[in-house]
């Protein structure tokens, strides 16, 4: 595997006094499309969150390129080159999908691909159809892909992305597929959660399986798809 470029160490996560996260460790080399599979509740969303820096009460470690992210901010991980993408879809329903875009947008980092308004619409030719539209006025995939693009226009390191085949109609799974795949040959590291398996193993280099918020195993999305079946996950 390249160097690491985000390495967790025994991540404990707390939601109040409910302990959800048992000693998480995990590694995002650059240029890697990682997979956390898992069913409903097994940690994952939980686990991009605390990678951010959103959970209170954590123990354990964060490093994004060599350097310890344990004390920072959830901003102060946004500036190192950390883009999240939540499940719930976060645009400006007022604003057009340009407006959106320019509202994501941060100088370019040294080593990170570099976005602008139009290399987004070329990996999104949905998006450059309609660049005029209101946010609220675009279908729920639509929504989904316009996070996505205004997350890189700030142009990240790496991609944190929370299920980004959920819900969206089966034509937009697969432009989803396609656009990971083709972030990674832009040299894009991405870390994603991914309940659906076949989306997981078209897009990822690596997958780890959670469970009750522990990891079970890790290897090829396709080694951990099995092992998934075979435990009954
Ligand atoms: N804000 C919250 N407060 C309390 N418990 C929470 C909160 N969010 C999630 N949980 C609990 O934490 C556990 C892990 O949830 P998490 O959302 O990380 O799972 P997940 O694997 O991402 O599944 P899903 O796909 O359903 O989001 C679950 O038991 C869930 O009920």
């Amino acid at each position: 595997m390249s160097a690491a470029l985000l390495q967790v160490a025994a991540l404990n996560a707390f939601y109040a006094r409910a302990h959800i996260l048992f000693d998480v460790s995990l590694k995002v080399g650059r240029g890697e499309v990682v997979a956390l599979m898992g069913r409903n509740g097994a940690g994952k969303s939980t686990t991009l969150k605390a990678v951010m820096g959103l959970l209170e009460g954590m123990r354990g470690k964060v490093s994004f390129g060599g350097r310890d992210l344990t004390r920072l901010a959830p901003y102060q991980r946004a500036r190192l080159g950390l883009g999240f993408v939540p499940e719930d879809r976060r645009i400006f329903t007022e604003l057009s999908v340009l407006q959106n875009l320019e509202a994501g947008r941060q100088p370019p980092r040294a080593g990170a691909p570099v976005w602008t308004a139009q290399a987004v619409f070329d990996l999104f030719p949905n998006l450059g159809a309609m660049p005029e539209r209101p946010g609220g006025r675009m279908s729920g995939g639509e929504q989904q892909m316009l996070t996505i693009a205004r997350t890189l226009m700030g142009n990240p390191h790496l991609l944190l992305l929370d299920e980004p085949s959920e819900g969206v109609a089966p034509l937009i799974v697969e432009q989803m597929a396609t656009m990971i795949i083709r972030l990674k040959e832009r040299g894009m590291s991405v870390l994603l959660c991914e309940q659906n398996t076949h989306f997981a193993s078209l897009v990822s280099d690596r997958a780890y399986l959670l469970d009750q918020g522990r990891i079970l195993h890790h290897g090829t999305p396709q080694q951990v798809q099995a092992h998934q079946q075979q435990s009954g996950l």
